[in-house]
């Protein structure tokens, strides 16, 4: 039986309404797909406290969640994830990959053009139509 994770993204809008997005590296599970950051839902966190947590441990900053994107369920080779993606704005300080092979604020032109995991494509749809 294949697991099932359950994992939560972040959508970090700046003022400029650009989207962070980052490359899975090459010792990462899905290398050198584009994701939104986060990670692992643990025991006893609410969605909201593990995205605050993965992205001050991956990315050295603090981020505000706000609304919930897209809840989806992608069944990869290996493992079954379960996708939560947040909207959420930073608080404190800017994001710097401690672990990711690259980051990059995309508008919502630009988006559909990286090679986003597949378990991301409904909430970078979603995005992309969005008006601002
Ligand atoms: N963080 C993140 N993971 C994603 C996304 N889309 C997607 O399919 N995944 C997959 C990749 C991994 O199989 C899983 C999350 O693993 P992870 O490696 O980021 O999480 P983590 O930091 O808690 O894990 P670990 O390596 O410490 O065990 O979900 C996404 O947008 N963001």
């Amino acid at each position: 039986m294949k697991k099932t994770v359950h994992v939560v993204g972040a959508i970090i809008e700046n003022k400029k309404c650009e989207i962070f997005c980052a490359l899975r590296s090459p010792e990462m599970s899905l290398a050198n797909y584009w994701e939104f950051p986060g990670g692992k839902i643990e025991d006893g966190e609410t969605p909201e406290q593990a995205l605050e947590r993965e992205i001050q441990e991956e990315f050295s900053c603090s981020i505000q969640v706000g609304s919930k994107v897209e809840d989806t369920v992608y069944e990869y080779e290996n493992v079954i994830v379960r996708l939560e993606t947040y909207k959420a704005e930073l608080t404190k300080g800017q994001p710097t990959a401690l672990e990711h092979a690259a980051t990059k604020w995309v508008t919502r032109e630009e988006i559909t053009n990286l090679n986003f995991a597949p378990a991301d494509i409904p909430a970078v749809k979603k995005i992309a139509k969005e008006e601002r």
